[in-house]
């Protein structure tokens, strides 16, 4: 459902090319050495870059021109921008509508992904008061009200301790099913990859490969994943 079409993209000296299919719906993980590209190919697509060739296509709609809050996208960043001064509804609200005047429909969905995500007790809670779990459950559940078909994770996870990675990573892969969404996964872990990741994309040396099974492309790494898995 996702198509990079022979896209070249520049960025000062870096150059990074991608011709590739994410079939979707399901999780791939991008993996791959650090300045290799991984975040490039989430912001073009999500529009933050633009392409100097190609083109990009989801669900066989070239999307390559279209403003970034008009791409059927939503973005999960390590960095997540919660808003301190907002409690944990607002934040999640502002998703929706920036001045917060909810409607009461508008008001149920919030409170649908509050619990999904595990927050109904929390909506009144300030951001500040947050433990970090709570917080990137804040964040996931900001980026799900946006209910969009593809999901882009850059590192979302990194922070956390093993077992509350572990913890959101089960929780991600249960929504991602749940909403038969495409989500692609940026992480620096391959236990991420081969823990919900059904496919897997390596960047580097400029290049975005074509995804892989995931137990496949670990059982059988190219030069590139082998350079890759051994610097690592
Ligand atoms: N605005 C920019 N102008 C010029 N070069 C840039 C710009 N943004 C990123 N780059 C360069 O593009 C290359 C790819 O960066 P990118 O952030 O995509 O890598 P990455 O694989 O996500 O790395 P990391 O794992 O360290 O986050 C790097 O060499 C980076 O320095």
């Amino acid at each position: 459902m996702i198509r990079f079409d022979r896209v070249v993209i520049r960025q000062g000296d870096f150059v990074l090319r991608a011709d590739l299919e994410v079939a979707g719906p399901g999780i791939t993980a991008v993996i791959g050495p650090s300045g290799g590209g991984k975040s490039t190919l989430l912001m073009a697509l999500a529009g933050f870059v633009r392409p100097a060739e190609g083109r990009i296509l989801v669900s066989g709609e070239d999307i390559t021109r279209r403003a970034p809050d008009r791409r059927p996208v939503s973005i999960l960043f390590q960095e997540h921008n919660l808003f301190a001064h907002l409690d944990v509804a607002g934040n999640v609200g502002l998703g929706l509508r920036p001045s917060l005047r909810l409607s009461a429909d508008e008001r149920a969905k919030v409170e649908a992904v509050l619990e999904r995500t595990g927050l109904e007790s929390l909506g009144a809670r300030a951001v500040s008061a947050l433990s970090g779990g709570q917080r990137q459950r804040l964040a996931l559940a900001r980026a799900l009200l946006r209910d969009r078909p593809v999901l882009l994770l850059d590192e979302p996870f990194a922070a956390l301790g093993p077992g509350l990675k572990r913890d959101m990573l089960d929780l991600l892969a249960e929504i991602v099913a749940e909403r038969r969404l495409t989500a692609l996964i940026v992480t620096h872990d391959p236990e991420d990859a081969k823990r919900v990741a059904t496919e897997t994309l390596l960047v580097a040396d400029g290049v975005a490969e074509a995804p892989r099974e995931t137990g496949e492309l670990f059982a059988a790494p190219t030069p590139a994943l082998q350079a890759y898995l051994g610097d690592d």
